[in-house]
């Protein structure tokens, strides 16, 4: 039930939001009241801790996953492969492989392709993988037993290569093809209403997310749709699955679930690195920031403000939960999940009437081969937005009019931000950030050095046409956005490590240009000559070129300090410089002992010639006066 691009675009990079500041504004961390209900352990909290422990897995058994022919059994064959899927239609064919999918994952930026680069604002260094697309997935759900019930036809089918199409809104009359209306679209993967809540792990690029938040990066997933169109059902599962002792091997947990099993999984498998995950969780309820993990009786707002070091908006004083174990992940989904604001109406007996943000901070600390010791700060922030909605449809009045209206307002400032950084000639002017909360939380997601993917959730039935046909628009603008991964990092290692990787550099350029004079030394005609020739270069770098290069062992380097690296930089470029010089010098040696030894030739030639001469002018003479003289052939040779 999977449908994916022929052409199969990157998942883009950028902008772990600002929601994750929240964890780093320091003043808010404390206890967070989460109650660990089902017999949990209450997460512990910690100010800043980095140098601690290895997260511990948990003893939570994490689901085994579907092998790759029954993941293929789900997926939709590509055009020309086969048979096209009817809405919500059946098997595939296994020839569109999970390969291309694999391979899809493969094209993200990962810390192979890091590069370092300056950053403007904070003069900090960063590493960065180039500029890309927005990765923009589509679900749709199922009709549902009152829509069937209703009998609402489905608006959409799935001819494959990641396509949707919308038929023609004649909603009410009866269903013509007019081929004027029927719109299609096209995105990275496209989840047809039978895929499964693991195949949205396996196939939307979430893993990916995973891997580049525990890189470094900062990383936001959400989901965004028309109001009862799947967002929660995708992100966390049913409501009834927070009802009690949640079961871990239930079918329907949500992407949340799921991706915190895969967190620890492959935190459990780098051995060589130390992980301290902390995580916070919020909601946007009429245009106010609640700490969902700390809402207090009267659900006070906390406020949200800007950060000139980090860049960007944060929220301040809002808890930040340490989380040793898998179960304490858990604690705080479950924990945020019981206090956001939900409220039902015509459309949702379940519906979010807030916008929620979960955060989960990767602190990581890693010794790299040089010994030096690498603080990376990733983040992935899970962002359910609360649905568009139609006034009219949801019935809506009172308390859930004043929420449905703050939902729609925030969410057509979004639509701005999405549609002018979708533009190209927009997109350097001005961004309505500022215009919502929601959009100052989701700023550098959008635009910034993050690494962002979209799940847009629809639903397929015909009397949700129009709010379909928004949604996939905003989709499709969305995939237009451009962003640019960026691992920020604490400048005074990111000095270190770069101090380093110019070491190492000049350190090799050291070794390539002695070899280079000692393979010289050994190809001069004139060895002996060559070799004082050397040595004394030599002695003149060491001596003349300033004090000597210390012979450095790498592993020790991590035990100077910065001013102590860019002195040992100094020392090698000096050392260098000189050697440069040496070399070039030898080259110069070396051309004109050619010349000589060219014009010697010539003038052996001119000798020999010159004998040919005088021998013909005298055919009498003596055989041996045939012979070159005893000086022209020491000449010659
Ligand atoms: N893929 C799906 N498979 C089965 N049921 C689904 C699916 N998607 C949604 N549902 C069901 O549809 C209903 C509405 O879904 P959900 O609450 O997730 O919508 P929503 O987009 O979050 O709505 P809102 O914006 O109002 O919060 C729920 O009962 C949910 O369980």
């Amino acid at each position: 039930m999977v449908r994916r691009a022929s052409s199969v675009p990157h998942l883009n990079s950028s902008g772990g939001s600002s929601a994750d500041s929240a964890g780093t504004s320091g003043s808010g961390r404390g206890r967070a009241p989460v109650a660990g209900s089902r017999g949990r352990k209450t997460p512990s909290t910690t100010s800043t801790g980095q140098n601690q422990r290895q997260s511990s897995g948990s003893s939570s058994s994490v689901p085994r996953s579907r092998s790759l022919t029954n993941g293929m059994r789900r997926l939709s064959p590509q055009k020309g492969t086969g048979s096209s899927g009817g809405g919500g239609g059946g098997g595939g064919s296994s020839r569109n492989t999970p390969y291309f999918l694999r391979s899809r994952e493969n094209e993200i930026g990962s810390a192979d392709t890091l590069e370092i680069v300056a950053s403007k604002s904070t003069g900090s260094e960063e590493c960065s993988t180039p500029e890309d697309n927005i990765n923009v997935v589509v679900r749709v759900r199922p009709l549902n037993d009152k829509e069937k019930r209703d009998r609402h036809g489905s608006t959409l089918q799935f001819p494959g290569n990641g396509q949707v199409i919308l038929e023609g809104n004649d909603v009410g009359q009866k269903r013509s093809h007019n081929r004027d209306s029927v719109r299609v679209f096209t995105y990275n993967v496209v989840f047809e209403p039978g895929a499964t809540q693991e195949d949205i792990l396996d196939y939307s690029g979430i893993k990916r997310i995973i891997e580049m938040g525990i890189e470094g990066f900062s990383c936001t997933a959400f989901c965004y749709g028309q109001t009862g169109s799947g967002k929660t059902h995708t992100l966390t599962g049913p409501p009834d699955l927070f009802v009690g002792k949640p079961n871990p091997k239930d079918p329907r947990h949500g992407l949340i679930f799921r991706s915190f099993l895969y967190l620890f999984q492959l935190i459990k498998n780098r051995k060589d690195v130390n992980y301290v995950l902390k995580a916070s969780f919020m909601e946007i309820y009429n245009e106010r920031v609640i700490d969902l993990l700390n809402p207090g009786s009267a659900r006070k707002p906390l406020a949200v403000r800007w950060s000139k070091k980090s860049g960007g908006f944060f929220v301040e004083n809002l808890f930040t939960v340490d989380c040793e174990e898998l179960d304490d992940l858990l604690a705080v989904l479950e924990e945020g999940m019981r206090n956001r604001a939900v409220g039902s109406h015509a459309m949702n007996d379940h519906s979010s009437r807030s916008h929620t943000i979960l955060t989960v901070h990767i602190l990581s600390d890693q010794q790299t081969d040089g010994g030096v010791f690498l603080s990376k700060h990733g983040k992935i922030n899970f962002v359910d937005l609360a649905g568009s909605e139609l006034t009219k449809k949801t019935m809506s009045e009172g308390k859930t009019l004043e929420e449905a209206n703050n939902i729609n307002k925030s969410l057509m400032v979004l639509g701005y931000c999405i549609s002018s950084l979708s533009d190209s000639k927009k997109r350097s002017g001005h961004i309505p950030y500022r215009d919502s909360q929601l959009t100052k939380l989701l700023a550098d997601s959008l635009a910034g050095n993050g690494v962002t993917l979209m799940i847009a959730c629809v639903s397929p039935a015909h009397y949700n046409h129009a709010e379909t046909l928004n949604t996939l628009r905003y989709a499709s603008r969305a995939k237009r956005i451009r962003t640019k991964p960026v691992i920020k990092m604490d400048p005074r290692e990111a000095l270190i490590l770069s101090l380093k990787r110019d070491i190492h550099a000049l350190q090799m350029e050291n070794d390539h240009l002695k070899a280079a004079l000692n393979l010289h030394h050994q190809a001069a005609p004139n060895g002996g000559a060559a070799d004082n020739l050397l040595e004394l270069q030599l002695d003149r770098v060491s001596s003349g070129g300033g004090a000597p290069v210390p012979k450095v062992d790498l592993q020790r380097l991590p035990e100077l300090d910065g001013s102590e690296l860019a002195e040992l930089v100094k020392l090698y470029m000096v050392e260098n410089e000189s050697l440069r010089q040496e070399n070039n010098h030898l080259f110069t040696v070396r051309e004109t002992i050619l010349r000589d030894q060219e014009i010697v030739c010539r003038e052996n030639e001119r000798l020999l010639k010159k004998l040919e001469d005088v021998n013909k002018s005298n055919p009498n003479g003596n055989e041996d006066d045939n012979e070159p003289s005893k000086e022209v052939q020491t000449k010659k040779e």
